[in-house]
């Protein structure tokens, strides 16, 4: 069973909890990282947690929710091996894997709607790396974080 890290602050515990069961009952596991407290929290403890587990390989892909989606992105792109990004709508998302293999989605809680929301997460869960020119660039993108 493929294994998706969840993370977010306070503004997205609502989305979180909806794209969690969204996943869920997609087939997916969820390794829920929190924040499941509704006091305000820092973003970056989140992002780094879910980034993280997918480097690790403890989870297979991510996904992190804050107030824009844009905290807590750049936050799981500071772990060596992630490729985060924010989609606010769906054509951007699937590409995002289609052609920058993408391994943590991000959105805004106070960007998105909960069925926007759950597009955005379907059309990248879908979505496969196609590889071929785009290895080579996404291989030079990952080499970034060697110098
Ligand atoms: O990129 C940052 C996120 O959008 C945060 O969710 C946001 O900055 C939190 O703001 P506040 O502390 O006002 O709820």
């Amino acid at each position: 069973m493929m294994k998706i890290a969840m993370g977010n602050d306070h503004s997205a515990i609502e989305l979180k909890n909806i794209i969690r069961e969204f996943v869920e009952e997609k087939g997916y596991e969820v390794i829920d990282f929190g924040t499941n407290s509704t006091e305000s929290c820092d973003y970056p403890v989140y992002g780094e947690k879910v980034g993280r587990a997918v480097a690790s390989g403890e989870a297979d892909l991510g996904i992190v929710i804050c107030g824009t989606g844009v905290g807590i992105s750049l936050a799981a792109n500071k772990v060596k091996g992630v490729r985060a990004c924010v989609c606010s709508e769906p054509y951007s998302a699937r590409l995002s894997r289609m052609h920058n293999n993408s391994n943590v989605l991000a959105f805004g809680a106070r960007v998105v709607g909960s069925e926007l929301a759950k597009m955005i997460t379907e059309e990248w869960l879908n979505a496969e790396f196609e590889g071929g020119r785009h290895e080579r660039r996404v291989n030079m993108l990952m080499e970034i974080e060697n110098r």
